[in-house]
Parts: C-alpha cells; structure tokens; sequence
C-alpha cells in the first residue's frame, strides 16, 4: 500500500486498517479515528484472495517437481488412472495443495515484503518497518493484536512492534502478546524518535490548549509538556493524534508526533526535537511466522579453536540451555 505524503485538507481518505476499534476515554475526538469494522473485513478478505492467487500462481509456474512415475505401457502414472476412469487430464498439471515454503517470507514473483504495524501512516512503528525493509510495503493495524494476527493470517509477512524506549522504559503489553502468540523474533530495529509539537497551519504554539499523543510519547517530552501547561489527550499512535488535530481543525490543540506525520496530514512543526533526552531510542523487534534457522552450511572458526568452542559452548551449559 503505498503512501502518498499529500495535505489531507478537505479530501484525505485514510486507508483502511485492520481491526477492530479500541474503546478510548476520549471518545467524542478520538472516536472519529475508528474506521468501519465491515470495510476492513472486506480488505482483509479481498488480501487473503489475493494471497491465495498469487501462491497458487506461483505453485503452478514452478510445474511439477518430481518427475512422474512411468509404468510398463510407458504411459505416465497419473494419466493412466484418469483414463482408466474416462478423463484425459494429467494429474501432475493440477496445482499442488501448498506448504509453508511456497508462501515464503520472501515472495518468488518479486512482490513486495508486506510490514504490518500498528498506527496509522507517519506513525513511528511505519519508520521502523521501512527502517528494516526499506522497499517493503507497510499495512497500518489498528492495534497490535490485529497486526500478530494479519501474520498469523498469512495476509502480510512480518510485524514490527516497540518493546522499549530508552526514557519511557518498556512496553509491558508487547511482552503479554509475544508470549501470547506464537509468532518468531527475526530481527530488531532501533529507531530515534525525534518528538515534535504539531498544530494547525499558522497556529502559535501558545494558543494550544490541549496537547495529543501516545502515552509513551508524552513521557519522553515531560518537560516541554509542563511548559505548555496543556491538557493532555491520549491517542493510540502519534499518527492518530497528527490526524486527529487535522480532522478536527481544532486550532487549540496540538499533536506530539514525528515530521513525517506533519507532512502526511499536512500539519505545521510548531517545535522540533521536544523530547526530553536527546538520545530519545525506541527498539522494536520484527515478528514473522518462521524462525531463522542458523545456517550450518559455513564453518565458523575461531582463533583458539577447540579451547575456544569449549569454553563458548559451557556458558550455554551454565544458562542452563
Ligand atoms: O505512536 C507511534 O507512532 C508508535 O509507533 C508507538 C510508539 C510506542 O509505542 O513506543 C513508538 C515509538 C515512540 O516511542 C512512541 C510511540
């Protein structure tokens, strides 16, 4: 799905996103941010078809993989049973049932990784999933279940989630989730967040009223927020609250998110680099279905050799794995 950074004055469409709404104390602003839950079944749906086609179509390019079985009429195996029963099909042109390997995380017709995250476009988890696979198309999620289960699903390939910030500390639920899905660890993105106050364009930054963001965000700015002296409202991402204070043309409300948020929902960067430590890093872990096996097919030296491979194996023994 590709992201157009354009004004959304009068005539953004936010795309589609898997899931279902979360309840929000907040409900009269945030509320409008909940997208047709029907919609996204049809968008999930339609994904899965797709999926579905592009697997089968890549099953049935590959063309049989063994060879068919030849009997004493020279005749192959598979035509002769269906000719026996009156067809004239050879069993080895049907498509095969598929396995785990022909949807691989890789897709063989060339198309994109598929990265879901949870926020809307412009969120920091967007940055991380393209800070990993730079080329890979991004699928926002409504929330983080809904992003474990569109891998479960096979509807995209990898998830990208944040587990913990350097101020803010970690993301507890993430951890619930890890634990509650089954889902692989494959690599870990560290991203840094530079944090910057959003308004209406042409809005002071002294006019704000009311200040929204991600929890976590409005820990990393604690001292530019007690400075505004603003009301603070929680969104699920920082996306969300950029688009919040553009769709609600609220000109006493700000948003704490990043530049590239400003730019997708056409806001103004009130103030740059808010948070409170300058070295402001969130680490994110990337999921995917399968686990990446360590190849066995190099050897791997080492200097003092067998001292050496003793002693790196017996602190396994001593972790108790
Ligand atoms: O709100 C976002 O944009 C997110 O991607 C979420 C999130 C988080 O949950 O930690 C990611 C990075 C920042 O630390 C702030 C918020």
């Amino acid at each position: 799905m590709a992201l157009k950074a354009v004004s959304i004055w009068g005539c953004y469409k936010p795309p589609p996103q898997l899931g279902v709404g979360v309840s929000n104390s907040h409900s009269t602003l945030i509320g409008n941010l909940r997208y047709d839950y029907d919609k996204c079944r049809k968008w999930e749906c339609c994904c899965l078809g797709v999926l579905a086609q592009r697997a089968t179509t890549a099953v049935e390019d590959e063309g049989p993989s063994v060879p068919p079985l030849v009997d004493s009429s020279g005749a192959a195996d598979g035509v002769h049973q269906n000719e026996s029963k009156g067809f004239h099909k050879d069993l080895n042109l049907l498509p095969k049932p598929l396995t785990a390997i022909d949807i691989s995380s890789y897709p063989r017709d060339g198309s994109k990784v598929r990265v879901a995250y949870q926020g809307l476009p412009g969120a920091y988890s967007e940055d991380a999933a393209l800070k990993a696979y730079p080329k890979c198309e991004t699928v926002p999620c409504d929330n983080f279940e809904a992003a474990f289960k569109a891998v479960e699903l096979w509807l995209v390939n990898k998830t990208v989630l944040p587990i913990e910030n350097s101020v803010g500390g970690s993301v507890h639920r993430n951890y619930d989730l890890l634990l509650r899905h089954r889902l692989h660890i494959v690599g870990e993105v560290q991203l840094r967040v530079n944090h910057c106050l959003l308004g209406l364009p042409g809005v002071r930054k002294e006019e704000l009223r009311a200040v929204v963001s991600h929890p976590q965000a409005f820990a990393q700015c604690e001292t530019t927020l007690s400075d505004l002296g603003a009301v603070k409202i929680a969104a699920r991402d920082t996306a969300a609250a950029a688009q919040t204070v553009a769709s609600n043309c609220a000109r006493d409300t700000g948003a704490i998110a990043s530049s590239r948020a400003a730019e997708v929902y056409g806001l103004d960067i009130l103030a740059e680099r808010i948070q409170d430590d300058d070295e402001n890093i969130t680490r994110f872990l990337v999921l995917a279905r399968e686990p990446i096996i360590p190849g066995t097919d190099r050897p791997h030296k080492s200097r003092r050799r067998s001292r050496c491979t003793i002693q790196s194996l017996g602190s396994f023994c001593y972790e108790g794995y």
